[in-house]
C-alpha cells in the first residue's frame, strides 16, 4: 500500500474529535428564539486558568488607557469556544434606516450581531421577568420599546470572570461575528451618554486574527495643541482581551477594517461586556444588534450562517420565526461615522 493511501486510511478511520461536549443544561427565556446550552463543563474547568496571560497596561499615548491580555482565554479552549458560541447563539444581520436631510438611506450592518442584558434601572428576577432594580416591582409592559433578554449562562459565566479580573461590573454582552474579511466595523467610539463618563469595556476575540485599529479623535489646532498621537494597530489573536477604560472612548476611535486573504475566512467572534446606566442604552443596543429582522444560525455542514426557521414558543402558543426582513429604498453598508452618529443620538 502506498504511503498516501495508508495515511488517508488512518485519517478516515480516526473518529473525529467532537468540537465540544454539549452540556444538556440550557438557558431558556421567552425572548430567546431557541434554548442556549450552558458552557461545556470542560470549558468551565479551563476558564479557571484565565486570564492565561497577565494584562499589559497601554497608557503611553495621550488619553489612552488600555489593558491588553494576550491571551485571556486559555489556548486549550479558545478555538472550541468560538465553535460553541457560533453554533449556539442566535445572530442577526441588522438593517436600519437613517435620514440625512430629506434622504432616507438603509444601512446594512456589515457583520452578524447579537445582544443580551438590561440597563441598571432594571434587572431580571428568578423567573426571568424584568423588575425595577430598586423596588423589585414588575416593570410595566411597554416600558421598553424592545424585549430585553437575560445573559444566557454561557455568557454570564464569562461576565463574572471578567468582572473579577477587571474590577468593574457589566450588565450587557454584545457579540459580533465577522464571517470573513468583508465583515467589519467602521471607525467609531463607544462614548454614548448612556454608558456614563469613562466607561470600561472588556472586548474578547475568538477565531481569526483581525487588526484592531485605533486613532485619536481630531485635536483642534492651536498654540498649545499637543501633537496628534500615532495610529495603533493591535493584531488581535484568538483568546485575546482588550480592556478599554478611562478616556479611551471619549478621545479615541476604533475599528476592525475589511481584510483580503484567507485568514479572515475562518470567522471571528468578538464579545464585549459593558454597563448601560439608563433605559436609552437598552433600546439602542437592541435596535442596532437585534433589530426587527430574522434570526441567523450557524449551519455546521455548510459552514455558514443561514436564516433560521424554527419553532418558537410565544405566550404558550407555537409560532414560526422566519426571516422577515424587507429591503426598501436605497441600501447602503455602514459607513465611517454612521454608527457613532446614529447611536449618539439617543
Ligand atoms: O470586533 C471588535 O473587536 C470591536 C467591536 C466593537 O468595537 C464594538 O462592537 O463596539
Ligand atoms: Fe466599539
Amino acid at each position: 500500500m502506498k504511503r498516501g493511501a495508508i495515511d488517508s486510511f488512518f485519517k478516515r478511520s480516526t473518529p473525529k474529535k467532537p468540537k465540544y461536549e454539549v452540556n444538556t443544561d440550557t438557558s431558556n427565556h421567552p425572548s430567546y428564539p431557541h434554548p442556549i446550552p450552558y458552557l461545556p463543563v470542560d470549558f468551565q474547568d479551563q476558564l479557571a486558568f484565565a486570564p492565561a496571560a497577565e494584562g499589559k497596561p497601554m497608557n503611553d499615548q495621550l488619553d489612552l488607557d488600555l489593558v491588553y491580555y494576550q491571551p485571556y482565554i486559555p489556548s486549550a479552549i479558545a478555538p472550541r469556544l468560538l465553535d460553541f458560541l457560533r453554533q449556539e447563539l442566535p445572530f442577526y444581520r441588522v438593517r436600519y434606516n437613517i435620514k440625512r436631510g430629506p434622504v432616507e438611506t438603509q444601512i446594512n450592518t456589515p457583520r452578524y450581531t447579537t445582544v443580551f442584558g438590561v440597563d441598571e434601572t432594571s434587572k431580571f428576577n428568578e423567573a426571568g421577568e424584568i423588575v425595577d432594580a430598586k423596588s423589585g416591582t414588575k416593570v410595566e409592559h411597554g416600558r421598553y420599546k424592545c424585549t430585553p433578554r437575560p445573559l444566557p449562562q454561557c455568557l454570564d459565566y464569562l461576565r463574572t470572570l471578567t468582572e473579577g479580573t477587571t474590577d468593574e461590573t457589566y450588565n450587557f454582552c454584545l457579540v459580533n461575528y465577522y464571517a470573513d474579511g468583508k465583515d467589519s466595523i467602521s471607525y467609531h467610539s463607544d462614548d454614548e451618554r448612556f454608558l456614563g463618563p469613562n466607561p470600561a469595556i472588556a472586548s474578547f476575540s475568538l477565531g481569526a486574527k483581525r487588526d484592531f485599529l485605533m486613532k485619536h479623535k481630531p485635536i483642534a489646532p492651536g498654540p498649545n495643541a499637543p501633537p496628534e498621537p500615532t495610529q495603533i494597530k493591535l493584531p488581535l489573536g484568538s483568546g485575546d482581551m482588550v480592556l478599554m477604560k478611562g478616556k479611551t472612548q471619549s478621545m479615541w476611535l476604533h475599528s476592525i477594517p475589511k481584510r483580503a486573504g484567507d485568514e479572515a475566512k475562518n470567522g471571528r467572534i468578538n464579545i464585549t461586556f459593558r454597563k448601560a446606566l439608563v433605559k436609552g442604552g437598552t433600546e439602542n443596543y437592541y435596535q442596532y444588534n437585534v433589530g426587527s429582522g430574522g434570526v441567523f444560525r450557524w449551519n455546521a455542514k455548510e459552514k455558514m450562517m443561514v436564516p433560521w426557521v424554527g419553532e418558537k414558543v410565544k405566550n404558550g402558543e407555537k409560532s414560526t420565526a422566519v426571516d422577515g426582513e424587507k429591503t426598501n429604498g436605497v441600501s447602503k453598508e455602514e459607513t465611517n461615522g454612521v454608527r457613532a452618529t446614529v447611536e449618539g443620538e439617543s
